[in-house]
């Protein structure tokens, strides 16, 4: 690929559509296959770079990058480990906003595979169902484990919770770090990037304010 297509394709990513893009035969092979495959990429990498993969302390490396990339840095691209959402009917009939804050964010960068790391905040009002909390941080989580620009993960958490709570009434707000801002490139410690998105109810300003107020706050 020349550098106008690399340019294309770096430019297309606002445009993306909600889901990531994944190659039809992507769920073919097994973790292990995949890790045994990434393995014998990543020695290629390593020797490219001139390492001396004989060395003890590097000889384990290509083997402990494959499994980390499949296990748990991209354990998100596979559907089968999506968490179960438990969701309730909403008995008590709580019907006012509920405020999940301080989510832990760590995903990885799809343009450069370095870490964004930084917390979401999510708030839904009920309707005819309720999910359990800790599931709100478990779906963050598995979208957050995949190759992701943060404007495409806030959008998929955003219409996740929707179709489970069965509201438009949701909105999710990422506050995070891209390492690959801060560590390379134009080296910016200090900036960090917020991504907003939201349905229903919070199209709303005062109620938008509400939550941003809520947040605000961000201590127990
Ligand atoms: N919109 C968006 N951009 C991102 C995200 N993560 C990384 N990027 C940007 O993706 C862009 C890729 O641009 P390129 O010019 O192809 O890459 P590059 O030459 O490494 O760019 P520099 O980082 O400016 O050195 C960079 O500006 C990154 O900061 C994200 O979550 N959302
Ligand atoms: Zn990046």
């Amino acid at each position: 690929m020349d550098k106008n297509n690399i340019e294309t394709v770096g430019d297309n990513h606002i445009a993306t559509s909600v889901d990531t893009p994944l190659r039809k035969n992507a769920f073919l092979k097994s973790d292990d296959e995949k890790i045994s495959a990434i393995q014998h990429h990543f020695k290629k990498i390593m020797e490219e770079l001139g390492l001396d993969i004989t060395d003890d302390s590097l000889s384990g490396t290509p083997y402990r990058v494959a499994k980390m990339y499949v296990k748990e840095l991209f354990y998100g691209l596979d559907p089968k480990n999506k968490p179960k959402l438990s969701v309730f009917e909403n008995k008590y009939a709580y019907n006012k906003m509920l405020v999940e804050q301080n989510i832990t964010i760590d995903s990885s960068c799809e343009h450069h595979f370095l870490p964004i790391t930084g917390f979401a905040h999510i708030a839904y009002v009920p309707k005819d169902k309720v999910i359990g909390l800790s599931k709100i941080n478990r779906l963050v989580d598995y979208y957050a484990h995949r190759p992701q620009v943060q404007e495409r993960l806030s959008l998929q958490i955003l219409k996740d919770l929707q179709n489970t709570l069965e509201t438009q009434d949701v909105i999710v707000m990422v506050t995070a770090k891209h390492l690959c801002v801060s560590s390379r490139g134009i080296k910016d410690k200090n900036s960090f990037t917020t991504t907003i998105e939201y349905g229903g109810c919070f199209t709303n300003e005062q109620t938008r304010n509400d939550f941003l107020k809520i947040i605000e706050k961000t201590t127990v």
